[in-house]
């Protein structure tokens, strides 16, 4: 499986009811370009989504799963579960997983685990806090989380990173673009480390990212997509920013 880029994905986090989540969806399967568009809806309207998109190309996942196929984990959702309804993919990792839910490189790890045995698409979510950028310790921190959360082994056409940093997130700010180019730079050193130069695993860059910054972001050095959280609940602004990529 190899995604076209620009890789364009919207994780639209804990929103989203039927009816406005139906029509956002139905507007990203018919956006026009050339690209990979995947949309992430919350587990709840999960099903109605996909069946919305079909005919489409837009991939459809979930926001997180178990590391168990099934069991007795209330309140969770496994990787067989989201394949059962027709699911694709799934975020792992996000920072608000991490830091949120106290999600450790491990869990992380064994969730990667388990998406990869449904053969749904597993995008890992990286990336730097505020202290740990401020106190120069960003790539080791990309560096713990690569190493940590991504089991080798796997098909590597069925991973993507995003990296994510977390003081970027919904908060306007972004890095500056020489910052993004090393992020990813480092990033895909350690990519080709563990998984060999040939993996290309695609990374993505997420955190702010907005209709009017997404040409310059998706212009950039070694970014193959961007990871959309906020502006990805809004039509317009969703297309265009994969239109930016074009
Ligand atoms: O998963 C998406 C990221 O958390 C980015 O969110 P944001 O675009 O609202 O900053």
């Amino acid at each position: 499986m190899s995604l076209e880029r620009p890789i364009v994905f919207g994780n639209w986090k804990m929103n989203g009811l039927r009816e406005d989540g139906l029509a956002l969806a139905r507007a990203v399967a018919t956006a026009p370009g050339k690209g990979t568009l995947g949309i992430f809806p919350p587990a709840t309207i999960l099903r109605e989504v996909i069946l919305a998109v079909e005919g489409s190309n837009v991939i459809v996942g979930a926001q997180n799963a178990h590391s168990e196929d099934f069991g007795a984990f209330t309140g969770s959702i496994s990787a067989p579960m989201i394949k059962d309804v027709g699911g694709t993919a799934v975020l792992l990792g996000h920072s608000e997983c991490r830091h949120g839910l106290g999600e450790a490189d491990a869990d992380v790890w064994g969730k990667a685990e388990a998406s990869a045995r449904a053969d749904l698409l597993t995008v890992i979510c990286i990336g730097e806090t505020d202290d740990e950028r401020t106190a120069g310790r960003r790539d080791a921190v990309l560096r713990r989380q690569i190493d940590g959360s991504m089991p080798r082994g796997s098909d590597v056409s069925k991973l993507v990173v995003a990296y994510e940093p977390v003081w970027a997130i919904g908060t306007g700010k972004t890095p500056s673009e020489s910052d993004i180019v090393s992020a990813h730079a480092f990033v895909r050193e350690r990519l080709d480390a563990i998984f060999g130069r040939e993996s290309r695993i695609p990374i993505l860059y997420g955190g702010s990212v907005k209709a009017e910054n997404a040409a310059a972001i998706l212009a950039l050095e070694g970014v193959d997509g961007v990871l959309v959280g906020g502006a990805s609940l809004d039509a317009e602004s969703f297309v265009r920013i994969f239109q930016a990529g074009q």
